[in-house]
């Protein structure tokens, strides 16, 4: 989604060429990298860098920066020297990020250069991916291990969206209950724990504590969100804690900030909400879903810069509704491990009506 979003391209599916794949390596090993890269953290570990941390980012950074260059090139070369008024006439659908970035060049080149577009884009990609996906996952994990949850949610589904129409964007975001058990997943298992690195630009006092000027600043999300004398039964997943006025801790009382807070706080919100809503919502609707082990589904944490489960998530799926006018119900499988699992069961769509 976020690619489609900045490129208008798609790279995940069941048609898959070689740039696709090219893609999907650039992002597999970034992750690999960055999930282990601990001298952002700890500044001294620089030093006795035995891992080659820093050499193999700054080598896979280079080929990214190809991959990124080629794309924008590709935008340029089919817009020509078009406005965007022109560009969106012509197309007559609607832009991507790399249009809107390449007009605003136009406009203001010194700003706006190439070396700064690739910087959102790696940026947005980065921050907006598998920040959702990770948290979708936590989030049909709790349900599973939580049924009288999942069924008092697809009853709210149904209610709103019926069995006639595949639940949309603005239906998703009106199910309170759903935005519910996304906010409740985001206060367990925040999927930034540590917020990213600040760092005092003057000398200030945090707590009574003093602060010097450049001591990078780390904000412990696990603590607060699960800090029992803030939250009744903190490792409890409910999601109705946040019925009426919060129920103990809503954001003004910066006792959840999973997105941080003030100038720096993610840009993204709105958008990942929605997403995730909708997306979860959808998945839900569609289909009933099954544990395959025995027992409850294991909520080990993995480790990262991203909070990710230290065990993929595995389940079993069956469709429990047709809806009318949907072409494709594979649509919806936007997680990539659920897809993943899709594939290696070998349930062609075509079984699956
Ligand atoms: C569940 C979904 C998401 C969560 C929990 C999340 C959380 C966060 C957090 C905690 C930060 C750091 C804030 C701070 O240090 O104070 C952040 C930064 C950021 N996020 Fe998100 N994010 C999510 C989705 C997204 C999406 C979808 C986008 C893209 C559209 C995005 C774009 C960004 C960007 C660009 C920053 C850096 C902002 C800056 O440094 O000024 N995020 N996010």
């Amino acid at each position: 989604m976020m690619l489609r979003m900045i490129s208008g391209k798609r790279y995940y599916g069941t048609d898959i060429d070689e740039e696709d794949k090219e893609f999907q390596t650039l992002m597999r090993e970034f992750t690999e990298i960055q999930g282990g890269n601990m001298i952002d953290f700890i500044p001294i570990l620089k030093w006795i860098d035995f891992q080659g941390i820093e050499k193999k980012m700054m080598k896979l950074m280079r080929r990214l920066d190809g991959f990124f260059q080629k794309l924008i090139d590709e935008n340029r070369r089919n817009n020509g020297s078009m406005s965007s008024d022109e560009v969106k006439m012509k197309k007559n659908t609607k832009l991507n990020l790399i249009d809107v970035m390449l007009d605003l060049q136009q406009k203001e080149p010194e700003f706006y250069t190439d070396e700064t577009v690739k910087g959102v884009i790696l940026a947005m990609l980065i921050a907006g991916s598998e920040t959702s996906a990770i948290t979708m996952e936590w989030a049909v994990s709790l349900l599973l291990n939580n049924p009288q949850k999942m069924k008092k949610l697809q009853h709210e589904i149904e209610t709103y969206a019926g069995h006639d129409q595949l639940l949309n964007e603005s239906n998703a975001a009106k199910i309170k209950y759903l935005q519910n058990v996304i906010t409740e997943t985001l206060r367990i298992y925040p999927v930034v724990p540590l917020l990213v690195p600040h760092e005092s630009s003057t000398d200030c006092k945090v707590c009574g504590y003093d602060i010097p000027k450049g001591t990078m600043l780390f904000v412990n999300l696990l603590t607060l969100q699960r800090d029992p004398n803030l939250w009744t039964d903190p490792m409890k997943f409910i999601p109705e804690r946040f019925e009426g006025d919060g129920g103990g801790g809503s954001e003004v009382c910066y006792n959840m900030i999973p997105f941080g807070v003030g100038r720096r706080a993610c840009p993204g919100v709105g958008l990942a909400k929605r997403v995730m809503g909708h997306a979860l919502g959808a998945l839900i609707q569609c289909f009933d879903w099954e544990k395959i082990e025995d027992g409850e589904v294991d909520m080990t944490e993995g480790t990262g810069l991203v909070l990710p489960k230290a065990e993929p998530l595995t389940l079993r799926l069956r469709g429990c509704v047709e809806l009318k006018n949907m072409v494709n119900p594979y649509w919806c499988i936007c997680i990539s491990r659920i897809e993943k699992t899709f594939q290696e069961a070998d349930l062609s769509s075509k079984k699956f009506s």
